[in-house]
């Protein structure tokens, strides 16, 4: 007899669950808890996973999502959908006024009227934006009116790469999607038939005629703006960059090379993790667009690599200009792009 969708997906996310469990005993971890204002080791953003810890969060998580999927009304996930947006907000205002910040280490939380008064913020207000945010996951409220940390919002605290995706990013996202249906429904045949970066949700958001990135591109009219742009991909690079760095055999494909470039390279997270683990490689080139510059190499000195790691204008719509013998690695750098300019 064949097992139930629910059955199935239930012993799929317990033995999921099971090597997570093993996988932490196995490193001397205690399990990760919602009820600290701690960080767990493992939320560190240069941790590696093993390759097991690695599958079975995936399963897992993939259970969790049709589970929910099975088990919700239908018209309870189309309420939570059309609010969501509410909570990336929320996050973003958390970020921007720095609740984690304020809250600190404390374990029992510090009160609403205290939080109000540091951040010049109505109490009232904020206290329904921080209950969302506590509903979802994010932060924690161990009595009533008292807000605490949790190993979420930590990663939000200023300082950390994660509050620039939580600002900057956040806010471009959320502009960028008011955008997004006319792009593809728009009226004018012209616009909706063209696949071209001046024709996207960007330009009908931000009522622009320029494109995001490229020459005389948004980003390069506001140096600030590109920096920030830089800055948030210091969130998302370094989650991935030591599994990239742990999977493959680098200094093996590099050996007899000049270097390894990475092309569309952003602040230079790859390079840098890549250095730091094979200090045999010698020369490491970080191409993006000029605009990124000081981002990346302000990154690169950060990790004390500016020897051997160098940023270099490219367009990787342009001709390459390194004609030597280099490995070339692009990572989460074309899909801003329609098929037809790949
Ligand atoms: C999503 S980010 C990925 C950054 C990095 N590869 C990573 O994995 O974190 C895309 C990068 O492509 C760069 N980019 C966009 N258009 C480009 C172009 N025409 N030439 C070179 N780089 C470009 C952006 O500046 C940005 O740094």
């Amino acid at each position: 007899m064949s097992l139930s969708e629910i059955t199935s997906l239930q012993n799929t996310l317990n033995s999921a669950l099971d090597v997570f469990k093993a996988e932490l005993a196995a490193q001397n971890l205690s399990e990760p808890s919602l009820n600290t204002s701690k960080p767990h080791p493992i939320d560190d953003i240069a941790y590696l996973p093993t390759p097991a810890m690695f599958e079975a969060r995936r399963v897992a998580l993939a259970s969790l999502g049709l589970l929910r999927s099975l088990v919700q009304s239908p018209y309870d996930a189309l309420a939570a959908n059309t609010w969501m947006t509410l909570e990336s907000a929320s996050v973003r205002l958390a970020a921007e006024v720095d609740i984690a910040g304020v809250l600190a280490n404390s374990e029992d939380g510090v009160s609403i009227d205290e939080i109000a008064q540091r951040t010049d913020i109505d109490g009232l207000k904020l206290e329904r934006a921080l209950r969302l945010l506590v509903s979802q996951g994010w932060f924690r409220e161990p009595k009533h009116g008292y807000f605490a940390n949790n190993r979420l919002s930590n990663v939000i605290k200023k300082g950390h790469p994660g509050f620039h995706l939580a600002t900057y990013m956040n806010d471009l996202f959320n502009k960028v999607t008011v955008g997004f249906s006319e792009m593809i429904n728009h009226p004018d045949p012209n616009f909706r038939k063209n696949t071209d970066p001046l024709h996207t949700a960007f330009q009908l958001s931000y009522k622009t005629e320029v494109a995001f990135f490229g020459a005389d591109g948004w980003l390069t009219k506001d140096p600030e703006e590109a920096i920030k742009f830089g800055l948030s991909m210091g969130a998302v690079g370094p989650t991935s960059d030591p599994g990239v760095a742990a999977d493959f055999r680098w200094a093996e494909i590099a050996r007899g090379k000049d270097a390894i470039v990475d092309v569309g390279g952003g602040q230079g997270t790859l390079c840098c993790s890549l250095a730091a683990k094979y200090p045999e490689i010698k020369q490491f080139i970080v191409q993006d667009l000029p605009e990124t510059r000081a981002a990346a190499e302000s990154f690169i000195e950060s990790k004390g690599f500016s020897d051997k790691v160098k940023f270099e204008a490219q367009d990787f719509f342009k001709p390459q200009r390194r004609k030597g013998k280099y490995v070339f690695v692009m990572q989460r750098g074309t899909f801003p792009f329609s098929n037809k300019y790949i």
